[in-house]
């Protein structure tokens, strides 16, 4: 049974990742991820220019069916993960930033630039735009502006992680976008914005920041995060790799999202939910599916969804 799979030219063993933001934000947190051989790759918490010490508590919330979390990007700096990318990993890593506003996410990706790191970077474009705009990536505008002055300088493989989108006109107008740039990958999708939890013992919301606002993942998200690694690959130029992200909860899942067109798969909640652990699992199940369908690699069934 053959799980490789690849990104530009970056190899990968196992086709599974970890989502930023789950267990990665602190040396500890990395090595573990290091330590989990069913792991391909190493996806960094996304770094920002200064240190972040991110929302008040309670900031993430656990659910049946998956989570809400407005963490507010806490986070050592960009420094730390520079380096951290920059020592030997026994897989790939994928060094994700964010900026607070545009200029912050140049800036750190010419700190990438000029640094000795070779490996992926992953700017993420759920960043805030200015006041009274959407987020980066629900501006085709500001997206396509960023990515321009960043392509002026930047000449190592990046992608994007993008938010979910969910309407037919936005896929085509942030893959007209995305279409025009030398990206390596493009990660879909970010938690679901701003869905609310309410506690109805207590009449109250779950989370602290933006009035219980926050990002969903989990079970709940996997139509969503299928519909976007389908549009997307439908739309992208072929030599433009899916991180296929949301949802993935059993080894069906991780199949369905490679179904539907992506290189890698990376798990957010259900690791929160289960532990690293989750990983053999996810491999296990993966496998088990090939085989009662006559798979030998990823290969013979990716982006294969057939419609009716
Ligand atoms: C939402 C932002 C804080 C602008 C970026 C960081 C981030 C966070 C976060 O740090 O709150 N949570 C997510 O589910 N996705 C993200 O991309």
């Amino acid at each position: 049974m053959n799980l490789k799979t690849s990104i530009a030219n970056n190899h990968f063993e196992m086709p599974f990742l970890n989502a930023s933001g789950i267990i990665c934000q602190t040396q500890e947190e990395l090595d573990s991820l290091e330590a989990t051989k069913e792991l391909g790759g190493i996806v960094t918490k996304s770094a920002t220019l200064q240190p972040r010490e991110g929302n008040e508590q309670p900031r993430y919330y656990d659910l049946a069916n998956g989570s809400i979390n407005s963490m507010g990007l806490p986070n050592l700096g960009y420094p730390f993960y520079l380096d951290y990318v920059q020592h030997d990993h026994s897989k790939p890593t994928i060094l994700s930033v964010a900026g607070m506003n545009a200029d912050d996410a140049i800036e750190l990706m010419r700190k990438v630039q000029d640094s000795d790191y070779e490996g992926l970077t992953e700017l993420n474009l759920s960043c805030p735009n200015v006041i009274g705009h959407p987020q980066t990536a629900y501006d085709f505008e500001a997206t396509e502006k960023i990515l321009t002055t960043v392509c002026s300088f930047f000449k190592k493989p990046f992608g994007v992680k993008l938010p979910p989108y969910f309407d037919l006109a936005h896929f085509d107008g942030i893959a007209k976008v995305l279409n025009k740039f030398p990206l390596t990958h493009v990660n879909t999708i970010n938690s679901v914005g701003n869905g609310l939890v309410v506690d109805v013992d207590k009449e109250q919301v779950v989370t602290k920041a933006k009035g219980g606002f926050g990002g969903l993942g989990g079970a709940m998200v996997l139509p969503t995060a299928l519909a976007n690694v389908r549009a997307l690959r439908l739309r992208l130029n072929d030599d433009i790799a899916i991180i296929g992200t949301g949802g993935v909860t059993t080894g069906v899942d991780v199949f369905a999202h490679i179904l539907c067109g992506a290189d890698m798969v990376s798990v957010g909640t259900q690791v929160i939910k289960e532990g690293l652990g989750v990983y053999a699992r996810l491999q296990k199940e993966l496998e088990e599916i090939m085989a009662d369908k006559g798979y030998e690699s990823l290969d013979d069934f990716r982006g294969k969804v057939k419609e009716l």
